[in-house]
């Protein structure tokens, strides 16, 4: 193969990651340059996805090209190799706010109509739904996951621990979860035998049969799922969780992920919003409606539109809103000086992340005045809450976690072809009518019924057969690779669980597992097993399905190494491409909030780091590129020096941020390639690029720090402006000289 066919594609994101990207890029670009490699960028943040689907009153300047649709095919192909970056997964407020911005811009593009009234508004709207929510990463993850944080990167974490809240075993916070009612309990599996399509119907009880879902293609040896959240019973345990926390004196909080569930989960928010303030809802039904609030997006919503109402009638809602304050338990907050609940957003709240950073915090949360309160963490549905409740058991009995010592937890998960629960958007509803929903296969066959109720949730995922072995099979190399115990994390208790451990069963014996321990365990068992064995030090592999491979990837390095920033994330494609994951977060607003106001951006690339040196590897493997793979190895070698000598970016303003993070990667990358001695070619040039960085050092460290601590603009937050923020990224004159 020639060399001149390679070629990684980095993704342009949004948010802190993006800013990074800014400074980073460039440097990526000329050490690479050399070894024949080309980088792409392909924009798929939420702006740029935006503008692509509403091309008709674009001029042709403004233009976007459908970005993630060519990478979604790309994911498909053997030759793929793509750095992907956090990006955000917008709720409805976010995704008003980014059309917002871009209509001001100039870029004549529809509202969202919240309520479309005509076909015209409805097809907005439905090409809008397609960006909501997370819309990237599904479209690309055409491969199961091997998350884990890299051998330097827990050494460095073992001897320069985060800090830790002290844990008490009197501390009332807990998990509540649902008891009957949910999904869990009302899961129904099957495996099917053979290809064909199903149709999802309701049939009411007058014998009327709506059609819920036309078609939905399943191949053989495919699991389905189909269940049930009762509106009834999730409204009973939420009034109940609600007067609990007041009784118990504790922080009422909901931890949901309205961003990748984004149909079942915001319907679940809203139920929330509407519970806890329920005097007001019931009082001014009327205007509430007039003025169209949309509870789904949270609380923020009607204070928003409370802007619409007049004086007197906005002075007494708002007087009831204080009395349901009053009334009902401390609510958590995201941000007490501005007064944004819990409650607000449901984008604020992402489960993955609000969960550990809470366990960590010694299992409290911020109550209105700022103190930290121990919390009732409310996840209504049951199938993984208790992995968090026996954290906090555990905590409570061992008090905290000591990231010294501890072991790690790394994930081995399934989620190709839009796996189990994070799939099942299209086949998601919220029910308008008693009855029963069914599956029904072209014969005719019901394969599941489920009896429901007005304002019920009924959901279908799938899990195809190929990604299942494919997941074993990756489970049992990284099982090998690391001579870790491997868990599976299953309940044989649960329907779809089970169907799955048979096939666990049929694919694990086709491999070589001699020597290996490989369990199945529930995730309730597994949580305390891994956990018993990480406070000795001991690592344990999670191998899990699509949600608890989100949940533990920020779980685990959250506790272990302070953020899942620093984790490494690899896709081997199932069609022999890989996709890179830079880290196993998110995309940290509040690091872009910082920088605005003051100029310094606390993003730490570490993870992007990882992800380009295995994307390089991976490229020099499959491409025969000699360079590449030199390239990848100096750079591993760069990021523990960079590690060892404490270069990360720090969290305050006026010190090393991530542009001076960059700098010092650079210098160490450009020192170990004028180091080595496989290629002279490299080597050369990098001595003189090594030379004159470290001659700089301190010039450049000076010109980058006395870019900080005044505001930044940046001309746009999702759509910002290309040279300001280049400016503003790459601030010191001598470094850009030398890697220009
Ligand atoms: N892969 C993806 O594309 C993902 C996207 N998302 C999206 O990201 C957005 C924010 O999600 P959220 O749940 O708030 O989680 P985030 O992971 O973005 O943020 C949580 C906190 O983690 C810390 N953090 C995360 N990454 C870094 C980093 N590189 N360097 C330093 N600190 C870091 C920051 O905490 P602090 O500064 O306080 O230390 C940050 O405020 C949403 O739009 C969400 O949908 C979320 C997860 C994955
Ligand atoms: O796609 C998303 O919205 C978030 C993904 C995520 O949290 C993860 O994969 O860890
Ligand atoms: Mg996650």
């Amino acid at each position: 193969m020639g060399v001149n066919t390679s070629k990684i594609v980095y993704t342009k994101t949004d948010e802190a990651p993006a800013l990074a990207t800014y400074s980073f890029l460039p440097l990526v670009r000329k050490f690479t340059r050399s070894a024949n490699i080309t980088i792409e960028t392909k924009d798929i943040s939420l702006a740029a996805r935006i503008l692509s689907i509403f091309p008709e009153k674009l001029s042709d300047k403004q233009k976007q090209a459908n970005a993630l649709e060519e990478l979604g095919q790309l994911a498909q192909q053997p030759e793929a190799n793509i750095i992907k970056l956090p990006n955000i997964s917008a709720s409805i407020p976010q995704l008003k706010a980014a059309i917002a911005e871009l209509q001001l811009q100039g870029y004549d593009i529809p509202s969202y109509p919240e309520e479309p009234e005509n076909d015209t508004e409805k097809n907005i709207k439905s090409r809008y739904d397609k960006i909501k929510g997370s819309a990237v990463n599904p479209v690309l993850r055409e491969g199961n996951s091997d998350r884990r944080a890299p051998k330097p990167v827990k050494q460095y974490a073992r001897k320069n621990p985060h800090s830790m809240g002290a844990w008490s075993s009197s501390s009332k916070t807990h998990v509540a979860t649902m008891s009957n009612g949910d999904f869990c309990s009302n899961e129904k599996s099957v495996t099917v035998s053979k290809q064909g399509d199903v149709r999802i119907e309701l049939v009411e009880q007058n014998g009327n049969v709506t059609v819920l879902k036309e078609k939905t293609a399943l191949l053989e040896g495919e699991v389905i799922d189909a269940s049930v959240m009762s509106k009834k019973a999730l409204i009973a345990f939420l009034e109940q969780q609600i007067a609990d926390a007041k009784e118990k004196d504790v922080l009422f909080s909901l931890h949901m992920k309205a961003t990748m569930m984004k149909v079942s989960d915001p319907i679940i928010f809203g139920h929330a919003v509407e519970v806890f303030f329920k005097d007001v809802f019931e009082k001014h039904t009327a205007v509430l409606e007039e003025i169209g609030v949309e509870v789904n997006n949270g609380f923020g919503d009607l204070i928003n539109k409370l802007k619409k109402v007049p004086d007197d009638k906005r002075a007494e809602i708002k007087a009831d809103i204080e009395a349901c304050y009053e009334k009902g338990p401390k609510l958590a907050m995201v941000n007490s000086d501005l007064g944004i609940t819990n409650l607000h957003v449901p984008s604020d709240i992402i489960i993955d992340a609000s969960m550990p950073a809470m366990i960590r915090t010694s299992g409290q949360m911020w109550d209105v005045d700022g103190k930290q309160q121990d919390t009732k963490a409310v996840i209504p549905d049951s199938s993984y809450a208790g992995i968090y409740q026996e954290t906090i058991d555990f905590c409570k009995k061992h008090g905290a976690f000591d990231p010294t010592t501890m072991g790690t937890v790394p994930n081995v998960g399934l989620m190709a072809k839009k796996a189990e629960e994070y799939g099942s958007h299209d086949k998601t509803f919220e029910i308008q009518a008693d009855g029963i929903v069914r599956v029904v296969d072209a014969s005719g066959t019901t394969l599941t019924e489920h009896t429901v109720e007005k304002g019920d949730i009924w959901r279908m995922c799938q899990t195809k057969d190929a990604p299942i072995k494919d997941w074993v099979k990756l489970a049992v190399s990284r099982a090998k690779a690391t001579n870790t115990p491997a868990i599976f994390w299953l309940d044989k208790n649960r329907a779809h669980d089970a169907e799955l451990i048979k096939k666990v069963e049929i694919y694990l014996p086709e491999h070589d597992t001699n020597g290996l321990d490989i369990r199945i365990m529930s995730p309730v068992e597994a949580t305390r097993f891994s956990l018993e064995r990480i406070k000795e030090g001991k690592d344990t592999i999670s191998v899990t399905g699509n949600v608890l491979r989100d949940y533990n990837t920020d779980l685990f390095p959250i506790l272990e190494l302070g953020t899942s920033a620093k984790m490494l994330s690899i896709v081997p494609l199932m069609n022999g491409g890989g996709l890179f994951e830079t880290g196993a977060g998110g995309s940290a607003p509040k690091h872009v909030q910082q920088f605005n106001k003051e100029g310094h951006l606390r993003w730490d690339s570490l993870g992007e780091f990882l992800a380009l040196a295995v994307s390089l590897e991976h490229l020099g493997e499959t491409n025969n590129n000699k360079k590449a793979l030199l390239l990848a190895e100096a750079l591993d070698q760069a990021t523990i020096k960079f590690l060892d000598n404490k270069k990360s970016p720090s969290r305050k303003v006026n010190e090393l941020d991530n542009r001076g993070s960059h700098f010092y990667l650079s210098l160490y990358w450009a020192q170990e390639l004028a180091t080595q001695t496989q290629d002279t070619e490299l080597q050369k040039e990098f001595a003189s690029i090594a030379d004159a960085l470290a001659q700089n050092e301190t010039k450049i460290i000076n010109e980058l720090n006395d870019a900080q601590g005044s505001t930044v603009d940046m001309g746009g937050y999702y759509w910002p402006n290309v040279d300001k923020v280049a400016k503003a990224m790459r601030p010191s004159e001598t470094f850009n000289t030398i890697m220009n």
